[in-house]
């Protein structure tokens, strides 16, 4: 799934080819590697198409039987249409109840949206995360800049994550 950016070269690109095409991938970028069963709660915090790798760690957890990592996944979107494989997820709840938890957040609810409304906020994870700050705990976030800045601080500003508790280390951007 990729989302195209209206003038961005690259998912212009990728939207415009065809069944047949091909494309040539040079390299991957290497990003946070996972080991099962390091920590006892995994922390998933996506927005928008950010819910790509998100929704991969969830699935390599939940789909590996040695791992018994217990997930929170927290996905924010713009709106209800935009929020992907909700049916994928809400069935992973119910095979998965003591283990996986999802939260869907938007900040454009259409009129009849039965989904919590506004941006991934301290209240929100408050509310979500019993376990809001413990050390047993690891923290992913994948999501535009402006909610990156937020939740993981920038060079001159503390990130929400580290103000409500988690530690540098415990805290990975995709
Ligand atoms: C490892 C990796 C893999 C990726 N894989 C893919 C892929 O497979 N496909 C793809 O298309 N892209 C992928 N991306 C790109 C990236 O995830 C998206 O470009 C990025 O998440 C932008 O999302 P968006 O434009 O959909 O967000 P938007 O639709 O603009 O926003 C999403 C949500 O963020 C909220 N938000 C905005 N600002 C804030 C804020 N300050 N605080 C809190 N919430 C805020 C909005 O309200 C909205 O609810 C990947 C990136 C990485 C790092």
């Amino acid at each position: 799934m990729v989302k195209q950016y209206p003038g961005g070269k690259a998912s212009t690109h990728l939207h415009s080819l065809q069944p047949g095409q091909h494309l040539i991938f040079v390299g991957a970028i290497k990003g946070p590697q996972w080991t099962p069963n390091r920590v006892r709660h995994v922390v998933l915090i996506a927005g928008g198409a950010g819910i790509t790798p998100c929704y991969q760690l969830a699935q390599g957890i939940l789909g590996n039987a040695q791992d018994q990592t217990a997930v929170t996944l927290i996905y924010g979107a713009n709106g209800d249409r935009d929020i992907l494989w909700k049916g994928q997820m809400e069935q992973w709840q119910q095979t998965f109840p003591d283990r996986f938890k999802v939260r869907f957040t938007v900040s454009e609810p259409g009129e009849n949206s039965t989904l919590a409304r506004g941006r991934v906020t301290a209240s929100l994870l408050q509310d979500a995360l019993p376990d809001l700050g413990s050390k047993e705990c690891e923290v992913y976030v994948c999501g535009p800049p402006a909610m990156e800045a937020a939740l993981l601080g920038t060079r001159s500003t503390k990130g929400l994550l580290e103000e409500l508790g988690y530690g540098k280390e415990q805290i990975h951007k995709f």
